[in-house]
């Protein structure tokens, strides 16, 4: 029985025994495997801190190498791991530290990109796009450094090479030219001069809208300035006729007047001396009445009587007679003081014209920048007082430059005239357009809430997008662009205009014909 027993025991013990080393085996297994993983990950960790020249991480690393090469116990190593992972914080540390500070040089490059006089427009609005865009808020992101990268390239090929036989320092005014053309070509649709002076003003601003060198500019601005001083001189000549008939006529009137009023004295004391001598006459009457005896003895007094009273019958008549001049004279006079004040009036009505139309601009007349100026000073008043929803869209007509380079700028004139019109036509009247620049527009809504603002602007863009432009039997399709901003916060009416051009910027860069909100 006892024999049985430890036969049995001894079973249970191999099989035990047996289970054991598959458990070992398994374990050893196990752990060779992790040994293996642990030294691929050293390998990478070592390569990966060589990459980033860290010295004393690569030494620890090679050494945790070298030991799992010659020990099995991987667990005899966790100290040294401890060690190495403090390296690897430390290290994350200083590489979180180095990209905060490229993030910083990132945009201080960028600003100082932006800042470099002759970049071109393209090139400065690709720079706002990428200073802008979502991508530039990834910290450290390579690929938004690459791309700065590219534009500093881009920008010192075009500012550094000669290209196209001009000097580098050209090519850095270029930009600069057509600013100033533009401004000038801006300025001169804000002049409003009649006559010879007025059409060769225009004549200038189409010249203007050809792009022309830094030379035929200053010979244009030279010319601009002489013409307005030719319609300034003409403008102060034809007030001071003016002023200087009305002076004359004037004293016409006063010398008239004068005239009157000594005739009128005149002829009151003749007749006062009639009426004494004609009440002279009938107090005689009565005395020569009272004093005869007879017919006879009145007879002769009578006569004389009747003498004197017919002188002053003929008197009277010349009285009357003068008077009749006066009446005629008074009558002239009233008729030239109402010419007057019907030609001061017109003067008058012409200087209330010509301040409207200084608030107008006279190619597409529309509102120009002045009345903006003023109005969005009103609705920014009105918006802090009421806190009603206050949007400013800006819209530029898309690729307005090859209108003008395929079919001339007065096709391109009459362009912006239709788009102006349209854009207003969509608008409440409680809204405001204004023509902001050359195919630049900004419109302000006041009190228009999101649903009403994105109805009406989209309508903007889908209705100018329809328009049946036709030139020379091609269908022209016209689109615009719409930038939109609300005011908020603390926002200054400049804020909300540069947001609102920023929202601009991004719809054209997204492909144009699109209204994006800033
Ligand atoms: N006909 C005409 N052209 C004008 C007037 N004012 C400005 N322009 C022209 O408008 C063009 C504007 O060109 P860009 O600023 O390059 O813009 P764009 O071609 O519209 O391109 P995107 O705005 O990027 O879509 C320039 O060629 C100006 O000469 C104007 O009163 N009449």
């Amino acid at each position: 029985m006892s024999n049985f027993s430890s036969d049995d025991d001894v079973i249970v013990l191999k099989e035990k025994l047996q289970q054991s080393q598959l458990v070992f085996r398994d374990l050893a297994l196990k752990s060779r495997r992790e040994a293996t993983i642990l030294k691929r990950l050293i390998s990478r960790l070592i390569a990966a801190s060589q990459a980033h020249d860290d010295p004393l991480l690569n030494e620890r690393l090679s050494q945790i190498r070298r030991e799992l090469d010659s020990q099995e116990d991987v667990s005899r190593l966790i100290p040294q791991l401890a060690l190495v992972e403090r390296m690897v914080n430390r290290h994350n540390q200083a590489t979180e530290r180095a990209r905060d500070s490229l993030e910083c040089q990132f945009q201080q490059s960028g600003e100082t990109l932006k800042c470099l006089p002759g970049l071109p427009a393209q090139l400065k609005r690709d720079l706002r796009t990428l200073l802008t865009s979502p991508a530039a808020e990834q910290k450290g992101s390579t690929e938004k450094i690459v791309a700065l990268l590219q534009l500093y390239e881009r920008a010192l090929k075009l500012l550094s090479l000669p290209s196209n036989g001009l000097s580098a320092r050209d090519l850095l005014n270029i930009d600069r030219i057509n600013q100033l053309c533009s401004e000038l070509q801006h300025l001169i649709t804000e002049l409003d001069f009649d006559g010879e002076v007025g059409d060769r003003l225009l004549d200038i601003r189409s010249r203007l809208l050809l792009s022309p060198d830094a030379q035929t500019l200053l010979e244009l601005t030279l010319e601009s300035v002489q013409l307005i001083l030719d319609g300034t001189r003409n403008e102060r000549k034809a007030s001071q006729a003016f002023l200087s008939q009305l002076n004359e006529d004037l004293s016409v009137l006063q010398r008239h007047n004068g005239r009157s009023i000594d005739s009128s004295q005149a002829i009151a004391t003749q007749r006062s001396s009639l009426n004494e001598e004609l009440a002279a006459s009938v107090d005689s009457i009565h005395t020569h009445l009272q004093d005869a005896e007879s017919l006879e003895e009145l007879r002769p007094n009578l006569s004389q009587v009747a003498v004197n009273l017919a002188s002053l019958v003929a008197r009277n008549r010349e009285l009357e007679e003068r008077e009749q001049q006066l009446m005629e004279q008074l009558q002239h006079n009233e008729q030239k003081l109402e010419a007057l004040y019907q030609q001061t009036m017109d003067y008058r009505r012409r200087l209330g014209d010509q301040e409207r139309k200084l608030l107008l601009d006279p190619l597409t007349k529309v509102y120009n920048r002045a009345a903006l100026d003023d109005r969005l000073e009103h609705e920014y008043r009105c918006w802090i007082r009421y806190q009603t929803p206050f949007c400013l869209a800006m819209i530029d007509i898309d690729h307005f430059k090859s209108v003008n380079d395929q079919y001339g700028h007065l096709v391109g004139d009459k362009v912006l005239k239709v788009v102006a019109r349209t854009i207003h036509q969509c608008l409440r009247d409680t809204d405001f357009i204004a023509r902001f620049g050359g195919e630049e527009f900004v419109v302000l809504l006041p009190d228009a809430d999101e649903e009403t603002r994105k109805a009406l602007l989209n309508n903007v863009r889908e209705t100018v997008s329809r328009l049946p432009f036709k030139f020379k039997d091609t269908r022209l399709t016209i689109t615009v662009s719409i930038g939109g901003s609300l005011f908020k916060d603390n926002d200054s009416t400049v804020d909300v205009l540069e947001r609102a051009d920023n929202a601009l910027y991004n719809a054209k860069h997204n492909g144009r014909n699109k209204l994006v909100w800033a």
